[in-house]
């Protein structure tokens, strides 16, 4: 196996270690990036980093590392594996060592609230052409704890540079994580990212003690919505059939991996949002994600009934249980009168 390729991830937490291992595999020297200088030693010294990944052991050539400098020699590409609220501080700290031009991978999934701003967005306008090379999206249904443990995978990759997501197509794919190229970046961010609301909720309605029924409903009727949004933002509905979108959604609202469902659960049976996320010690990407779709819905006009009736148990102190009721209890409606609208809006464009 070739020993020159070599290649950073930055962020040490669960995906971007689990990631590491996959490049590992792959033939790369991974320099793998963290802020925490006693988190980097531990996996430098114990090649584990096991408040994220217990029980998993880092092949040799996975290196931790502190200096993002040091991280950054010599390279031409890296991994962002930040929290979404994470990106703009990491992309600025890149600017400020990186003068020559990088290929950027994204594996986040989130929108920032106030700029409803995708990662790719964030990442053009915080990092200038001259060393953004090009940025691509990885996503898809890949829960970190399978991945470490090489279980089969399959993901989704999309970049506007349909060579760039050619290349991470190259970069990850192997006999346990089968990679995908999709030209639609709007609909892969998108779906990525609104799945986690969904996932929220089903956790919800699962504290509750609601039943597959329900959880059943809410993942179609959040498909639905999630593709109400994305195609309205100029997404090709198609998108949200495939991996970044309902393979996504289906892993986040039924895996006990998933931060987001787990965190829903907890809300379903009875706990504050901040003990919530305080008990987690991982990042829950949806919450944030809630309060930026609930003002793209606005922005764009699309009805996300699910999403606002979830932004109003995170953000103003709605009764789970009174949100289930009130989703309820709406209006009748025709089943496909929004796939119908969609339809028609791409027809028409
Ligand atoms: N886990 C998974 O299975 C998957 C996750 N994702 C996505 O990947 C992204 C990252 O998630 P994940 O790894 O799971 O999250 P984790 O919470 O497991 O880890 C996040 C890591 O990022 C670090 N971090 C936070 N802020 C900064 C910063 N400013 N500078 C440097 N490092 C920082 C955290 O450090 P600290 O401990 O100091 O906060 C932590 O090490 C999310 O958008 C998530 O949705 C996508 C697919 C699968
Ligand atoms: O995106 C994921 C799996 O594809 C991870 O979901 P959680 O952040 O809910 O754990």
């Amino acid at each position: 196996m070739s020993n020159d390729k070599v290649i950073a991830v930055l962020g040490a937490g669960s995906w971007g270690t689990a990631l590491s291992i996959v490049l590992a595999d792959n033939g790369y020297r991974v320099r793998l990036w963290g802020n925490k200088k006693e988190q980097i030693d531990e996996i430098n010294r114990t090649h584990m980093n096991a408040f994220y990944l217990p029980g998993i052991e880092l092949q040799p050539e996975i290196k931790g590392y502190f200096s993002l400098d040091e991280t950054l020699k010599g390279l031409d590409t890296i991994v962002l594996a930040v929290p979404t609220k994470a990106i703009r501080d990491v992309c600025r700290q890149i600017v400020e060592v990186r003068k020559m031009p990088l290929s950027i991978i994204h594996v986040s999934k989130g929108i920032e609230p106030g700029s409803l701003m995708r990662i790719s967005e964030m990442i053009e306008e915080e990092i200038p052409e001259a060393v953004l090379q090009d940025v691509t999206v990885l996503s898809g249904p890949s829960h970190a704890e399978e991945v470490s443990l090489r279980h089969p995978t399959t993901v989704t990759v999309s970049s506007k540079k349909m060579q760039a997501a050619k290349k991470a197509q190259d970069i990850f794919m192997n006999s346990n994580f089968r990679v995908y190229t999709n030209p639609d970046i709007i609909g892969v961010e998108m779906g990525g990212s609104l799945k986690n609301i969904i996932a929220l909720a089903a956790g919800i309605s699962d504290g509750l003690g609601y039943g597959d029924n329900a959880k059943a409903a809410l993942m179609t009727r959040g498909l639905a919505e999630i593709a109400r949004l994305g195609t309205k933002m100029g997404a090709n509905p198609l998108t949200f059939l495939g991996l970044a979108g309902i393979g996504d959604l289906i892993v986040t609202c039924t895996s006990v991996h998933s931060r987001n469902w787990r965190a829903g659960n907890m809300l379903g049976k009875g706990k504050k949002l901040d003990d919530v996320l305080n008990s987690m010690g991982m990042v829950v990407e949806g919450v944030r994600t809630t309060k930026a779709a609930y003002q793209l819905a606005h922005k764009f006009n699309v009805k996300m009934p699910i999403t606002d009736a979830l932004y109003h148990v995170l953000f103003a102190d709605l009764n789970p249980k009174e949100a289930v009721d009130h989703l309820m209890g709406r209006l009748k409606k025709h089943e496909m009168e929004d796939l119908m609208d969609m339809l028609d809006e791409q027809f028409q464009g």
